[in-house]
């Protein structure tokens, strides 16, 4: 029996049955053949038809969308007339999510989510996928409403995990365009101010804004031209380039992506917008109860700090706050989960507080992931989709915010956000250190490690300098054990924070060397991403970090908030495969590169997510191509 391929309609092929050589086949049966190729040829037309109608013929899009993004000719005339239009509707979406709230709704009808499903084309979910998401969007909003109706008469959260169903929401849908915007309408002093007094702050500062909406807000660039400014930035002249270049976007309601160097106030960056946005959100709603902001960190360390920030500016609006981290009890952050407005957390914590049910994130319309590549990278990611499938709102806002944007992980950024503004500040594409922090690297033997630590020591720790801080950062946990009892051993003050210690152990090393009770610290990569610990004078690697952007972040620990830094790196023949991304660090900072450095090679291995493999395709976050998915091996995940 030989066979004939005939095209099906969901593209792949169906074989019909065809007589052998030689062979004859009656009339009836050829006919049958025909036919049955005929109608499948038919439905296959038609698919097409509606699929070029859509949009989503994949080829068609790949000739259209260069690799580069680039577009020509007509195709790129269709695609601007194609976003106007997109733009237009997701505006009038966006007006009637406003006034549904301002009537008190809090919730979008159905009919709005039609509007807001206005997608672009390209990224536009399949008809299953939509009534999928209004199915998911009716059965949240109504089990809000009995959770609500019943909240008072039940103990709050206090159902197990097996009745508190995860809601049903994919968090690989987009969750529609620009949530809640808390109102912003630019100052009039900013929007007089001359066009080329605009430019050149965004030209001073590097500041690249790709804005798909073509909104054309205007840089923040004093703290008066905040809407109603009831923060109190005593300590502060004007915002960083950052906080100036996002605000208007994230105060608008836009999902945004924010790239700046280490220590540039990236907290505060997402901390002023979430707090208005729960104040607009109180102002409009008659029930304002629940979680309504979540940002989630690597570290309970950083946890903490945010939270301290967070706190102190929520506090002003009497917004209640509540930190969520593991390794101490739950007690307390169960009870203070139940009358917080803001969580901030570290993912497994936060996972563990949603299983057992005393933490609701059904209210939350504001996420921030802060060290957005480390949540995304392998170590996390599952933590996050668990995090995002129980925040059902369909108007969430979501911010990314980190000095390094691998292209590893913007892939899968983009399944989280919808139409996202990036703003990055600096050539941020590229890996780029703090360029005020003078960065040394020592190529050396693994065995003369110890002694160059200690005579690094006692030239920027006696004397005068003697409580200058230094911060050491080691690879893994024994490591740090071993160099901070050796370093005791030689009569040096010193304090350890790695993840064997109990919390309140890491805490008060912190907090030791924090206050300058103990200027010296040896540190995993706990430390590495967040902390801002006033006046760190030096870094000092003593074993080169698992990817060059953690390398970024250990020596982003000094130089912060405008001031220099110094950092000394020691490189071993182990650390061979890191040369060539260490070299193009270095040589983007102007920093010097020893010619030891650059015997080990200067290729720079392209950088793979475990999960999407590195020939993914950039996409400006309107969907994903998860065509070249490719398995790799997992990344080691540092305790928390
Ligand atoms: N507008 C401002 N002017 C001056 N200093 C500021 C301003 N905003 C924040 N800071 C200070 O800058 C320091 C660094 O801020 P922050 O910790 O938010 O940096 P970051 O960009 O998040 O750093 P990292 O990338 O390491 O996480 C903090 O001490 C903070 O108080």
């Amino acid at each position: 029996m030989l066979t004939r391929l005939v095209s099906c309609t969901d593209s792949r092929y169906k074989t019909i049955a065809l007589p052998r050589k030689g062979k004859k086949m009656s009339k009836r049966a050829i006919d049958d053949v025909e036919a049955e190729a005929a109608a499948v040829d038919r439905v296959k037309g038609k698919k097409e038809k509606k699929e070029k109608k859509a949009g989503r013929d994949v080829v068609e899009n790949d000739v259209k969308v260069g690799v580069d993004g680039a577009m020509e000719g007509e195709a790129k005339e269709k695609k601007d007339k194609k976003d106007k239009k997109r733009e237009k509707k997701l505006r009038k979406a966006k007006k009637k999510i406003e006034e549904a709230i301002v009537a008190g709704e809090g919730v979008m009808d159905v009919d709005v989510l039609d509007t807001l499903e206005a997608q672009p084309q390209l990224e536009r979910p399949s008809k299953e996928e939509r009534k999928a998401a209004r199915k998911a969007a009716k059965e949240a909003k109504k089990k809000a409403r009995k959770e609500a109706d019943s909240k008072s008469n039940r103990r709050a959260f206090s159902s197990t995990p097996s009745d508190t169903p995860v809601p049903p929401v994919s968090y690989s849908i987009p969750s529609g365009p620009p949530a809640i915007s808390s109102g912003y309408t630019e100052n009039s002093e900013l929007t007089s101010l001359p066009k080329p007094t605009i430019d050149g702050f965004l030209t001073e500062h590097a500041i690249a804004i790709t804005d798909p909406h073509n909104s054309n807000l205007r840089p923040i660039t004093s703290f008066s031209y905040l809407p109603s400014n009831s923060f109190d930035f005593t300590g502060f002249t004007s915002p960083t380039p950052i906080q100036a270049a996002t605000w208007p976007f994230t105060l608008s309601g836009y999902d945004c992506i924010g790239v700046a160097e280490t220590g540039s106030g990236k907290t505060l960056a997402f901390a002023v917008p979430a707090i208005r946005h729960i104040i607009a959100l109180k102002a409009r709603q008659r029930s304002s109860k629940g979680v309504r902001a979540l940002v989630v960190s690597p570290t309970r360390e950083l946890a903490m700090q945010i939270y301290d920030s967070m706190e102190r500016y929520s506090k002003e609006a009497r917004l209640s706050t509540v930190c969520v981290y593991g390794g101490v009890p739950k007690d307390e952050q169960r009870s203070k989960l139940k009358k917080a407005d803001i969580v901030v957390a570290t993912p497994g914590r936060l996972n563990d507080l949603i299983d057992e049910g005393s933490a609701d994130l059904s209210n939350v319309s504001y996420l921030v992931l802060d060290e957005a590549d480390r949540m995304l990278d392998k170590g996390f990611e599952e933590d996050i989709k668990r995090i995002i499938r129980a925040i059902p709102s369909p108007t969430r806002q979501t911010l990314m915010f980190t000095a390094t944007w691998p292209q590893s992980v913007r892939e899968l950024a983009s399944t989280f956000m919808t139409s996202p503004t990036k703003i990055t500040i600096g050539d941020r594409d590229d890996l780029r250190a703090n360029v005020r922090i003078a960065q040394t690297v020592e190529v050396i033997d693994q065995h003369a490690k110890e002694s160059r630590l200690v005579a690094l020591l006692k030239q920027h720790q006696s004397g005068s300098q003697s409580e200058d801080k230094i911060l050491v950062f080691c690879l893994y946990k024994k490591e740090a054990i071993r160099v901070e009892n050796f370093l005791r051993s030689r009569g040096l003050r010193v304090a350890g924070i790695h993840g064997d210690l109990s919390q309140a152990q890491r805490t008060h090393a912190l907090a030791q060397f924090k206050d300058g009770k103990c200027p010296l610290l040896i540190a995993t990569d706990v430390a590495a991403r967040g902390l801002d610990i006033p006046k760190v004078k030096l870094v000092i690697n003593v074993t080169f970090p698992l990817t060059i952007e953690d390398y970024v972040h250990r020596i982003g620990r000094t130089g912060r908030a405008g001031a220099t830094g110094m950092a000394y790196t020691f490189f071993t023949e182990h650390d061979k495969p890191h040369s060539g991304a260490l070299v193009n660090v270095l040589k983007a900072a102007r920093q010097p590169v020893p010619e030891a450095l650059l015997k080990f090679g200067t290729t720079v291995k392209k950088k793979e997510h475990a999960a999407y493999g590195a020939f993914y395709k950039e996409t400006d976050g309107r969907g994903a191509n998860f065509r070249d998915r490719k398995q790799t091996s997992k990344k080691i995940k540092f305790d928390d």
